[in-house]
């Protein structure tokens, strides 16, 4: 089982939420700015420390933080993918260099098998014949598919998505909506989004703040 169960509190920043998804579900986490949603996505990523809280996925700790205990996974060993709103892709990397990369620590051993793998899901994302360029050479589009690839290659056991399709020119969000659809079919997922038509196309359940 790999559901999870959380709970960030950061006074500071006056964030205190809890939620909980089930195995395979997507979670949309919908309310006002700056009501904590991606400090919560950070704390989950592995970005942020809470002052108090707790994250299981399945029975892993991702981290417990109370006044007496301090279990803290760090990021590069939770298994998380994070897809922020704008991709996150190394500028001096080709495409295919940009996948390959996550799948070093995802075990996946051998040059040509990371190689492979990476072509795969560049395929199977829709910007296959993209491999060799650079992510200054893409649009906007291609390189969120890119970023999708990048994330989803490396099997993580929890998604997180913070507002993927808000820097998209609109008649390319459609496509990449439905293609988030279809690869994060079966993935445990918390979706921040601001936008009805992301929640009825891709939530199982819905978290209102
Ligand atoms: N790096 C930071 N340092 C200090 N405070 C921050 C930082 N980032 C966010 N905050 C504060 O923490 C609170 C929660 O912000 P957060 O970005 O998590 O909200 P959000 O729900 O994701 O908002 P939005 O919908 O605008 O993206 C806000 O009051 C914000 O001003």
């Amino acid at each position: 089982m790999t559901g999870l169960d959380c709970r960030v509190v950061v006074p500071e920043r006056g964030v205190d939420l809890a939620l909980t998804v089930d195995e395979g579900q997507t979670l949309a986490l919908t309310g006002p700015n700056g009501s904590g949603k991606s400090t919560l996505l950070s704390a989950l990523a592995g970005w942020l420390r809470p002052e108090t809280g707790h994250a299981r996925l399945g029975d892993r700790t991702l981290f417990d933080v109370t006044d007496s205990r301090d279990t803290w996974t760090p990021a590069r060993r939770r298994n998380v993918g994070y897809l922020t709103q704008d991709p996150l892709l190394f500028p001096h990397l080709t495409a295919e260099a940009n996948v390959a990369f996550g799948l070093v620590r995802a075990g996946v051993v051998g040059r040509r098998n990371r190689r492979n793998a990476a072509r795969d899901w560049l395929e199977r994302v829709g910007v296959g014949q993209l491999a060799s360029r650079r992510p200054g050479e893409m649009s906007g589009g291609q390189a969120q598919r890119t970023a999708i690839a990048r994330v989803l290659a490396s099997g993580p056991e929890l998604v997180l998505l913070d507002e993927p399709l808000s820097a998209l020119d609109a008649q390319v969000v459609p496509q990449i909506r439905e293609l988030l659809a279809e690869v994060l079919t079966g993935r445990t997922t918390v979706l921040v989004t601001h936008h009805e038509a992301d929640v009825v196309a891709l939530a199982d359940v819905v978290h209102r703040i």
